[in-house]
């Protein structure tokens, strides 16, 4: 990099302070970064020790009062649900990746504002079981559960031959189906959840109704409560990504997934090494299925138990393959013959999609590069000094952007011209064949998100915008492996508005609407901030989202560990 080594935080707040940036160090204007080159700007420099946001936690089942400072304003009323790790060993055994952490759910009950906080451990049968043996006896994403010590030598190492059984340890979301709230990670388990008291309901597999493996913890949900999701199916032909449907109402009380369907099935380019996907994109007419160069080798895979690996080692990045968009018509199932490519990215969560004018806008955080997952190791994000600052600098960040995929592909398209037309759209759009649109995509923002690091963990106000055009997105900033800013974006001026705070380190931001909202940002951003200094210094944020200035705080007296996804429950 140009220039002396900046600190990150300073660098920022020298830049955010100043109305038109101009480089010192003699780096080039960041307006005309390429990503390599926006990734240099990220660099980070002395980042703090993360560490305390990543160890296990105790869970308060009961709920406790909290000290609001501020105002938090009364019409707000209801639960903010949070999932994500919370606890990271059993005994002398330590999980070894981010992901494995045992699901700790959140309630932070809003009304008459004041909040009221509860947490609890998911009871599924892997935190059972693990806690009963007070050791690692289920897999997850990154730890391969060692052989039970009390079998001898020989039944130690037939055990090596038994097929990896998936986790129901369900820590990524919480995801609602006709009506009831469940927790989700990505395999075929999910639990339905007490969304006051947390308690752990029925246990419900996805391959009961419908022939898949697992299914995404980030389903869509059409304005009619119908859900949408995506998940994989292995049988004796290879592996192949499915489109899901769950109708919006139960037939009887008890209903789960009943009615669930296969829209339809696609075959990866790669049969033996499909694609990860963790969120896929919805319009009114569409799903698009995002078939990135994220493989999981599935030889790999079934030998991994007896290799001694987990299924994070059989996950590769293979740059040399296109990410490829997969249109299919969500009402028919008709998978589009024509296939839309761009340059290998990776991508975890999509921001919307919407139709407009024969176009399928799609707009998702993106990295040139697909390395993260393996970045995401426990003893990674618990380093510190240098070290943490090597780690950092050793994945890119997530950029919003947008792709714009012509929707009518018939043989007088004409080839190797650029067919978006969308008046102040610099994306593209090139038919090379009759069933081939090469894209390249459009940056969401401006110069200023590279000084937070890129934005992750998007959230839009879901229900009045999702698959409608729409302005505004929320997200966080990641000066930080975990979010360290909460940035909100004007799709008009591709300006951002951020809350940060040095040393504090926000949740993905939920929007919630006002009663009555006429404009799409009439409402509050509610975010969970924590701090690895401080003891006890967690806080519920609440934003306006208009202005995104902070209204009110409410602090929680207990630790909160980093964790992933929320929602908003009206109550
Ligand atoms: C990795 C990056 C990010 C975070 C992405 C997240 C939170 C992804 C979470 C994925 C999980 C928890 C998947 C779990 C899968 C478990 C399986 C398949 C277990 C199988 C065992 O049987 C951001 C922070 C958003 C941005 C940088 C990159
Ligand atoms: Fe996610």
């Amino acid at each position: 990099m140009i220039g002396q080594r900046i600190h990150f935080h300073f660098f920022r707040a020298a830049i955010s302070s100043t109305s038109s940036f101009t480089m010192s160090h003699g780096k080039p204007h960041p307006a005309v970064l390429n990503n390599k080159q926006k990734n240099t700007f990220r660099e980070g420099h002395g980042l703090q020790d993360i560490a305390p946001l990543l160890r296990s936690m105790e869970e308060t089942p009961e709920p406790i009062p909290t000290t609001v400072k501020g105002t938090i304003p009364t019409w707000i009323r209801g639960n903010l649900l949070r999932n994500g790790p919370g606890k990271f060993d059993f005994g002398n055994q330590h999980f070894n990746h981010w992901f494995d952490g045992m699901a700790l759910m959140h309630c932070f009950q809003i009304a008459d504002g004041q909040v009221t906080y509860r947490s609890r451990f998911l009871r599924s049968d892997s935190y059972k079981q693990n806690s009963e043996m007070n050791r690692i006896v289920v897999s997850e994403f990154g730890t391969l559960a060692l052989p039970d010590p009390c079998k001898n030598i020989f039944q130690r190492f037939l055990s090596r031959f038994d097929r990896m059984k998936p986790t129901d340890n369900a820590n990524v979301s919480f995801v609602k189906y006709k009506g009831d709230y469940y927790v989700s990670t990505e395999t075929n388990f999910m639990y339905k959840i007490d969304t006051d008291t947390l308690e752990t309901k029925d246990k419900v597999d996805w391959s009961k109704f419908i022939a898949v493996n697992g299914a995404t913890a980030h389903p869509h949900i059409d304005q009619d409560g119908t859900v949408y999701n995506m998940g994989n199916s292995y049988n004796s032909k290879g592996a192949f990504y499915n489109i899901i449907r769950v109708p919006s109402k139960k037939e009887d009380l008890d209903d789960t997934l009943q009615g669930a369907k296969v829209l339809c099935s696609i075959s990866p380019a790669d049969k033996s090494k499909p694609s990860y996907y963790h969120s896929f994109a919805m319009s009114e007419n569409y799903v698009v299925f995002i078939e990135q160069p994220i493989k999981l080798d599935l030889a790999k895979i079934v030998t991994s138990r007896m290799r001694g690996k987990g299924i994070s080692d059989c996950i590769y990045w293979d740059p040399k393959q296109e990410t490829v968009f997969h249109v299919v018509n969500k009402h028919t199932g008709k998978v589009n013959p024509v296939k839309y490519h761009t340059k290998a990215l990776s991508t975890f969560h999509q921001i919307n999609a919407f139709e407009e004018d024969g176009f399928l806008i799609m707009d998702m955080c993106c990295s040139d590069d697909g390395q993260a997952l393996n970045i995401y190791f426990l003893q990674n994000l618990r380093k510190s000094g240098e070290a943490l600052d090597e780690v950092y600098n050793s994945i890119d960040s997530y950029f919003p952007r947008r792709f714009v995929l012509p929707l009518c592909i018939t043989n007088d398209t004409p080839l190797n011209q650029n067919l978006n037309t969308r008046p102040n759209s610099s994306a593209s759009a090139v038919c090379l064949s009759k069933d081939k649109v090469f894209c390249m995509s459009e940056d969401l923002h401006d110069k200023e998100l590279l000084n937070y690091g890129g934005l992750e963990f998007p959230h839009i106000h879901y229900d009045r915008c999702n698959t409608k055009p729409y302005r505004y997105f929320y997200g966080c900033g990641f000066g930080h492996l975990v979010a360290d800013s909460l940035i909100k974006i004007d799709l008009d001026s591709k300006k951002l508005k951020a809350w940060c705070q040095p040393g504090l380190y926000p949740s993905e931001p939920v929007f919630v609407p006002s009663p009555n909202a006429k404009e799409e940002d009439d409402g509050v951003i509610l975010s969970v901030v924590l701090t690895p200094t401080e003891d006890k210094g967690t806080f519920l944020l609440v934003l306006d989202a208009k202005t995104f200035e902070e209204m009110g705080r409410a602090k929680v007296p207990v630790n909160i560990p980093s964790g992933f996804h929320g929602t908003f429950l009206v109550t």
